[in-house]
């Protein structure tokens, strides 16, 4: 895998962890101002994720690199997008869901949050950075608002 250079996020935690994974994923944006991306096609998506926190576990992990690479990787390789309720286009504000590479690493956020979520030692997911192709990505930062405690 490419090792690559990341946007940074300035946080006061004790520990960072990164997690880079490739995900081949087939989609289409059902607008008609997206132009050739309407039709559906495909992208080995580039991921990095960003986590954070002060504690370890019992395991001495901020959280297991595998759990991380299980919840993208695992969920949505060698998969259409669009057929995920996520990316439903039957949501209220519809092209708030399509699976640009916006809304795949906001989704991506609140799927792995959610994990996170679950941890004694409340690890957080400071950053999602989706690459889409070799000249286009987009990073994603929460808002201190969107984490549940
Ligand atoms: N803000 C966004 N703009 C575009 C998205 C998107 O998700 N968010 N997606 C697309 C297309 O789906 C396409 O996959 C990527 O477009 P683009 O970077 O233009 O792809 P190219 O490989 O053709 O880029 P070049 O730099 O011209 O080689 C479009 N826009
Ligand atoms: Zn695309």
């Amino acid at each position: 895998m490419l090792h690559q250079f990341y946007p940074q996020v300035q946080h006061e935690y004790r520990y960072e962890l990164n997690k880079d994974m490739h995900l081949a994923a087939a989609h289409f944006i059902p607008a008609s101002a997206a132009g050739k991306c309407t039709n559906i096609h495909g992208h080995t998506y580039v991921i990095n994720l960003t986590i954070a926190g002060d504690e370890l576990n019992d395991t001495g992990f901020l959280i297991d690199f595998k759990l991380l690479k299980d919840i993208v990787h695992k969920r949505f390789d060698h998969s259409l997008l669009n057929d995920y309720h996520e990316f439903g286009e039957s949501q209220t504000n519809s092209a708030d869901t399509f699976p640009t590479t916006e809304v795949v690493a906001r989704t991506i956020w609140q799927l792995v949050q959610r994990e996170l979520d679950q941890c004694d030692n409340k690890p957080c997911c400071l950053q999602v950075l989706v690459r889409e192709t070799p000249t286009s990505y987009v990073v994603y930062r929460p808002k201190k608002g969107d984490f549940s405690s």
